[in-house]
């Protein structure tokens, strides 16, 4: 470049340039400036970016309000909950316009609180409808937004749904109500109506129902439907389960849930479509509830107004509810079954004692308003015994229900027939007009019913009763006296010849309380040695001689002179007291017979009657051996005399235990042959050496071809089971002639001896011993 005469020119170009150079420089500063703040823009830019991505994605609401609490800042979840499409939407909103105006005031409480605090409020539960208007619970934590000076700007907030976590507590809680309600017993009404609101206050815009299934098996009942239309409820009550009724009724069919969508269209009602639409019911899914051992006992359904069908959680919900049924009625059925238990006889299903006096009192109060009368009848079945003992109890419980039955079905269904237990019943017959014509009528009815023969696998038998009448008010004022007095007459009606009926008078109280002394009476006498035996002989028909005396005891009463067995052993029996008198009986049976024997006079055996209760003793083996031993008297002397019923109550006992006293040596012999049950082939089993042909087929010989058919042939039976035939009873010339000339083998009767004194035994015994 030229220096000289060009010095300002210089001048002035260095002066330009260094300008240039500084201008760009300048410029190269702008520019790296404005590069650096360009880059920083995009940082920031793609910074927000992300942010805005983050807040959006995040499922939790956030949001931040000024001080009037206006949205400033909302993520995408704020306005998806409020309905709003764009974010802009919200912002500058106010909850008074998202809310209603309770709710948009408690949050501006609470948001003002936090902002003029400036104290957090972290996780408080709120409530909140979403834009469909379904509820939402929300956990909610708000904490003061501040500026770089740190003045409150405004808050922050993060909401986190809830909601399905608070329906399971609440959920949870009903249903701890509801067992608790279970628990305690309430109703069965008031528990399925609380199970069904608990359903309807999770489910929206549904309305539930129970319907039990019918003891039937064919119908359902309404169980609880609070919110349907009651005439709903009504129509659908006792409808009949099938394969197209309904939701429900194919639910119950199918043994499985049903969910109907669209009621309008489903073939499942097209019976009861039109029901369904004109209460406005449109979905019904129902659910069997199963009792746990499978069995269907009813349905939980939901309706809804709706097309829709059941959400996953929804089904969920209701088959833990449906649970929670199940659980309520069968707790309710097993409720009732120990309510009827307690006052029913299991057996044959007739009200029991317990409800007896409520009945009787009952009656009574009604009867003193209308004025007719009531009867108290006692019912005993006269030889139910002999059944039950000689063909079993299944055979004997079988009687005991067709007698029930019968005796049901000869009253008016206000009459109640009720078991006492064992074969006794008593008969409330009410609304009695005052006439005992007409109380006769029916006892007769009845007396009548009971004893048609009663056919039981392969056999038929009978049975007879005799009934006892007590009648309001003539013969007590309360149901203790009627009671009383109504036996009282069943047991004239029995010493009467049984198969009939007496009505109460006076005097049979005195009866019963005979009855009573008698017993305390017999206490006394075996403590006191009152009782003695007589003895008869027994006799071989071939030889005519003496094989056999049977001790028969007689009780020498201080006052009323000698009472016979037939009065005393009844009631021994009833009361044990047979027990030790039996054992006093063996003993001086045994002591006697080896006095007789020590006294040089030809042996013979003594035939000892035993008696169930006797025989059942547990140490009955012991009390027998015992006789022996302290009397002396060999085993093969004594016989035991078993009736014919005692041994067929439990054939294979009384087995083993005679077959332990026959290794012994001792005898046995059937009493009373023909009166009961007894079956040939547990009749060939018996260790049995003697049938005893009853005396009531003896007395009528002469008279009655029947009774001398069947004495024939027990003779001949048991001479075919080797067994030798006595016959007891034997007054006559031609009773003695018949069992002669049918080959009986032995006899017993008034014939050849009644019972006799020991000493006059012996005078018989001696004179036999003199004899060739
Ligand atoms: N009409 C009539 N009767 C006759 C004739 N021959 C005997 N008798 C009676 O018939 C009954 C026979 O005794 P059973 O059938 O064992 O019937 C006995 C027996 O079942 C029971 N019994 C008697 N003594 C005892 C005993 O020591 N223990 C037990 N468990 N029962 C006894 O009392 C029942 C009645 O005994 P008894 O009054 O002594 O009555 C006796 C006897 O006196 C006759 O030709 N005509």
């Amino acid at each position: 470049m030229p220096k000289t005469g060009s010095n300002r020119f210089d001048y002035r170009a260095e002066a330009g340039q260094t300008q240039v150079n500084r201008l760009i420089a300048t410029v190269e500063r702008l520019e790296a400036e404005f590069q650096h703040r360009e880059n920083a823009e995009r940082e920031w830019a793609t910074e927000r970016g992300l942010l805005r991505a983050m807040i959006d994605q995040v499922p939790d609401y956030l949001f931040a309000k000024d001080l009037e609490c206006r949205f400033l800042v909302v993520n995408k979840a704020v306005a998806d909950i409020h309905g709003r499409a764009r974010l802009q939407d919200m912002i500058g909103k106010t909850d008074f316009e998202l809310h209603t105006p309770e709710l948009a005031a408690q949050f501006y409480e609470i948001e003002q609180t936090v902002i003029q605090s400036g104290r957090p409020m972290i996780d408080m539960e709120e409530m909140v409808l979403d834009s469909t208007g379904a509820k939402r619970w929300l956990s909610t934590s708000k904490v003061p937004l501040r500026n770089d000076h740190n003045e409150i700007i405004g808050l922050v907030g993060i909401s986190r749904d809830v909601t399905a976590r608070r329906q399971a507590d609440l959920v949870r809680e009903e249903q701890a109500l509801v067992l608790e309600m279970i628990a305690m017993n309430a109703p069965l009404g008031e528990v399925l109506d609380r199970l069904v609101r608990l359903m309807e206050a999770q489910l929206d815009g549904v309305f539930g129902s129970i319907l039990l299934l019918d003891e039937d098996g064919v119908h359902l009942r309404h169980g609880a439907a609070p919110s349907l239309p009651a005439d709903y409820s009504k129509a659908i009550d006792g409808v009949a389960i099938g394969p197209d009724v309904g939701s429900c009724g194919t639910a119950v069919y199918r043994r499985q849930a049903v969910v109907v969508a669209d009621i309008a269209s489903d073939p499942l009602w097209k019976n009861y479509s039109e029901l369904a639409a004109l209460h406005g019911l449109r979905s019904c899914w129902s659910t069997p509830i199963l009792s746990h051992h499978g069995d269907v006992l009813g349905t939980f359904a939901m309706y809804s107004r709706e097309v829709r069908e059941p959400k996953s959680a929804e089904t969920h919900l209701t088959e833990l509810t449906t649970r929670i049924a199940a659980i309520a009625i069968e707790r309710k059925r097993a409720e009732d079954q120990i309510i009827f238990l307690a006052h029913h006889d299991t057996l044959t299903g007739l009200p029991n004692r317990s409800l007896l006096k409520d009945r009787l009192t009952q009656a009574m109060l009604q009867t003193q308003r209308h004025n007719p009368w009531v009867s108290v009848v006692f019912v005993d079945l006269d030889n139910f015994k002999t059944v039950n003992d000689s063909l079993g109890h299944t055979a004997g419980d079988a009687l005991l229900k067709i007698v029930a039955n019968r005796m049901v079905d000869c009253v008016k269904a206000t009459d109640t027939v009720m078991r006492l237990g064992g074969d006794e019943f008593v008969i409330l017959l009410v609304d009695q007009p005052e006439s005992p014509d007409a109380i006769s009528a029916t006892l007769n009815r009845i007396r009548a019913a009971i004893a048609e023969p009663v056919p039981f696998e392969g056999q038929v038998f009978h049975v007879t009763c005799s009934m006892g009448v007590a009648t309001f008010p003539n013969d007590g004022s309360d149901a203790e006296t009627l009671l009383m007095n109504a036996d009282a007459a069943m047991y004239k009606a029995k010493e009467a010849g049984r198969d009939g009926f007496q009505f109460y008078t006076a005097e049979m109280n005195t009866k019963v309380h005979e009855r009573l002394a008698l017993q305390e009476a017999m206490r006394h006498g075996i403590a006191h040695c009152e009782f003695y035996l007589l003895y008869q002989p027994q006799v071989d028909l071939q030889t005519g001689r003496i094989f056999a005396v049977e001790a028969l005891v007689r009780w020498k009463h201080p006052t009323q002179g000698v009472i016979s067995p037939v009065h005393f052993i009844p009631l021994a029996e009833e009361t044990g007291l047979i027990v030790p008198l039996g054992d006093w009986v063996l003993n001086e049976a045994c002591r006697q017979n080896k006095a007789w024997q020590d006294a040089g006079l030809s042996p013979v055996n003594v035939s000892v009657n035993v008696s169930g209760r006797q025989f059942h003793e547990k140490n009955w083996i012991c009390r027998v051996t015992r006789a022996l031993r302290e009397s002396g008297m060999e085993a093969r002397y004594l016989e035991l005399e078993l009736t014919e019923s005692l041994l067929m109550r439990n054939v294979d006992q009384a087995i083993a235990t005679m077959k332990e006293l026959q290794a012994l040596g001792v005898h046995f012999a059937i009493d009373d042959f023909g009166t009961g049950y007894s079956s040939l082939s547990a009749l060939k089993n018996l260790p049995v050496a003697r049938l005893k042909i009853d005396q009531s087929f003896i007395r009528n010989l002469a008279r009655d071809e029947n009774d001398r058919g069947i004495a024939a042939a027990v003779i001949s039976l048991g001479q075919r089971l080797n067994m030798r035939v006595i016959a007891e009873g034997v007054e006559t010339d031609e009773q003695f002639a018949f069992l002669h000339d049918n080959h009986c083998d032995e006899i017993q009767g008034y014939h050849f001896s009644r019972p006799i004194k020991s000493k006059a035994i012996e005078d018989l015994l001696r004179s036999q011993t003199a004899m060739p």
